[in-house]
């Protein structure tokens, strides 16, 4: 028989704590508040079976073990907690106090959902065990990748399969989206630097100018998307960094460019990496330049969903009364977890939070709606999960 303890978080409270965790976004591996305040949430819920571990290598994550009653596999939940640097622009009453950082990604909505989902299965004993992870370091530096290669998932520390959401601001709130196989692609940073020779603005024919460069090789790889990679697979090359000079009457000898390369396989993110390192090349011999490309995938491989787990949670969904679930297409955005879901299988899917403005916007205002939406429909999932 399950016992009743303290009650779990209600929706107004649960939209009161992602409203606080807006106001203090924080760039990756820098999460110190937001992490002072998930540890200071969870310690207020009944503990008597809660285990809470704060990881020597990783300070800014937080994992709790929530044990079950009759346990026969441990499921992980895990929710990113970065922001990114971006100057929010929404006007929101609780916008964000740190300058310059924003919860533009919805990582307030994903760690709101996470704390409800905590709060109830603290309060209602879980059959199985469940494991929380709130994960440093989604938007950059992998950090998924790393908790796991630092060993922070051992022994009664380490699913047997995972889950984890990310908000989507073109489905409706509290819809839940997902597809058998890739649902996201994975993604490879990549920095640029081309050397010249600096001079005086006047004297052109004195000095290599970079920024012409640079400019050109921006202008060549738009083709290698449009020429050659197939249509039908896709990738992505964006370059939203572009940094060069500091006077209009310098030519500059340096520009520095910082971009990321996407594709729904590994194998297209090898070919556009190879093209953009021939792209570079060809640009500095024909401009007497020197280049230097470095490419990091660290932990952003493409996410792949468990067919079986996969398969289990789409059904699942379906049949829930509460839940409206949508069978989504494959995204460009990247996410660390595909190396989570790489190392242990389990379930990537979406939850809508409608809105007009795009993730990684300054105006970004996910409906808090699907916070207990969400809730509702994963706490399903889960309990139905443990049944099985
Ligand atoms: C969901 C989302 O927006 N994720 C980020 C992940 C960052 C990937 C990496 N830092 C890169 O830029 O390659 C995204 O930008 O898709």
């Amino acid at each position: 028989m399950e016992k009743q303890r303290q009650a779990p978080l209600t929706e107004s409270q649960l939209i009161n704590i992602y409203q606080e965790l807006h106001q203090i976004p924080e760039l990756a591996m820098q999460e110190v508040e937001t992490h002072a305040y998930l540890e200071k949430v969870v310690r207020q819920f009944d503990q008597t079976n809660l285990e809470i571990k704060v990881p020597d290598e990783m300070p800014t994550a937080l994992l709790v073990l929530v044990h079950g009653s009759a346990p026969v596999r441990t499921i992980g939940y895990r929710t990113d907690i970065d922001g990114l640097p971006v100057e929010e622009q929404t006007g929101l009453p609780f916008s964000s106090t740190h300058p310059n950082v924003m919860h533009a990604c919805g990582h307030d909505i994903h760690m709101s959902v996470a704390l409800g989902l905590l709060s109830y299965f603290a309060s209602h004993q879980p059959k199985d065990n469940l494991l929380f992870f709130f994960q440093p370091a989604e938007e950059s530096l992998n950090g998924g990748k790393t908790a796991y290669e630092q060993n922070v998932f051992t022994g009664k520390w380490r699913p047997d399969e995972f889950y984890g959401l990310h908000d989507n601001p073109d489905l409706p709130v509290g819809a839940i989206g997902c597809r058998m196989g890739t649902l996201f692609a994975g993604t490879t940073e990549v920095d640029v630097d081309f050397y010249g020779k600096g001079g005086h603005a006047a004297f052109p024919q004195d000095a290599n100018d970079m920024v012409v460069a640079a400019s050109q090789f921006i202008n060549q790889v738009q083709t290698i998307v449009s020429r050659s990679v197939d249509p039908i697979e896709g990738g992505v090359i964006t370059f939203g960094k572009f940094e060069a000079g500091s006077i209009r009457n310098v030519i500059a000898g340096r520009a520095h460019l910082e971009g990321t390369i996407r594709g729904l396989t590994q194998t297209m993110i090898e070919h556009i990496d190879q093209r953009i390192k021939e792209v570079a090349d060809g640009i500095a011999q024909s401009y007497q330049a020197r280049v230097e490309v470095k490419l990091n995938q660290g932990g952003y491989w493409p996410v792949e969903n468990n067919p079986v787990l996969t398969k289990n949670f789409i059904t699942c969904m379906k049949q829930a009364k509460n839940v409206q679930f949508i069978e989504t297409q494959p995204a460009m955005t990247g996410e660390d977890f595909g190396y989570l879901l790489a190392k242990i299988p389990g379930t990537m899917f979406w939850l809508g939070v409608e809105d007009d403005s795009q993730l990684h916007s300054a105006t970004l205002k996910p409906n808090p709606k699907a916070i207990w939406l969400g809730v509702t429909a994963i706490s399903g999932f889960l309990n139905d999960r443990m049944n099985q």
